[in-house]
């Protein structure tokens, strides 16, 4: 088992989860996150992939045998069950990447990036939990802007997550992401040094 200091980050859809931890990335914090890992899981060759392709058909895939994340993402998210099936496949293999992850993480301390911290009970592994908060509204808009997801399709995502409250209350740190990506880097810069004295590393 690693020593490594384990600090969680979550937050809802489009909340900016990924621009704070490009911010701690820059500032040397190694970062695992469970969306890269969810990616690898099902990587072409995988056995995430073929159990897909097997449960879904193969029209999940697209004609390089890649998985069709955007049909699948439309399909799961309309289809609780179906939604349910894919949780059950790929959390258990998410969760074992990430905690090898994190056993071979040389920073002092690293961050652990879920979605689903809350809702997955996985805050109980880290030493201090952030949230990634805004307002939905402004999650629904970025999310809709990068995805180009149907609003329905990340209302349903979004119905699917934690509520803003819920998440909140699991929060040691919060860093508001409502206005500029500049504000978001100096609050996380202020974390790290609150992070550094605390956790007693030394830069
Ligand atoms: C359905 C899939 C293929 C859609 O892929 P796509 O590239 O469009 O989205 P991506 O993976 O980048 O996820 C975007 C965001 O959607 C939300 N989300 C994804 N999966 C879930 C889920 N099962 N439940 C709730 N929210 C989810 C998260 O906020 C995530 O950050 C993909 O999200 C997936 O495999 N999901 C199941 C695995 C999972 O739970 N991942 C979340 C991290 S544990
Ligand atoms: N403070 C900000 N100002 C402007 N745009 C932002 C800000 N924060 C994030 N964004 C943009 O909003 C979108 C969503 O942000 P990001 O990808 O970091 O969110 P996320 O929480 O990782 O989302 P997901 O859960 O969907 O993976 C991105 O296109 C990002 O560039």
């Amino acid at each position: 088992m690693s020593n490594a200091i384990v600090v969680g980050l979550t937050g809802g859809i489009g909340s900016g989860k990924s621009a704070a931890t490009d911010a701690f990335a820059q500032l040397g914090i190694d970062i695992i996150d469970a969306d890269q890992v969810a990616r690898d899981v099902v990587a072409k060759g995988s056995e995430g992939l073929t159990q897909i392709a097997a449960h879904f058909g193969s029209n999940i895939l697209l004609a390089s045998g890649e998985l069709d994340r955007a049909a699948l993402r439309e399909h799961v998210f309309q289809h609780e069950d179906e939604k349910q099936w894919l949780n059950n496949l790929l959390h258990p293999m998410i969760r074992a990447r990430m905690l090898a992850l994190i056993a071979s993480s040389t920073s002092g301390y690293c961050i652990l990036s879920v979605p689903l911290l809350v809702e997955n009970n996985m805050t109980a592994m880290c030493k201090r939990v952030i949230v990634v908060d805004c307002p939905e509204s402004t999650q629904m808009a970025r999310a809709m802007t990068r995805d180009g997801s149907s609003k329905q399709t990340i209302a349903n995502i979004m119905a699917s997550q934690a509520s803003r409250e819920t998440r909140l209350a699991a929060a040691d740190d919060v860093l508001h992401n409502t206005g500029s990506l500049e504000n978001l880097h100096k609050q996380v810069s202020a974390l790290h040094q609150h992070y550094l004295e605390i956790f007693c590393l030394n830069e």
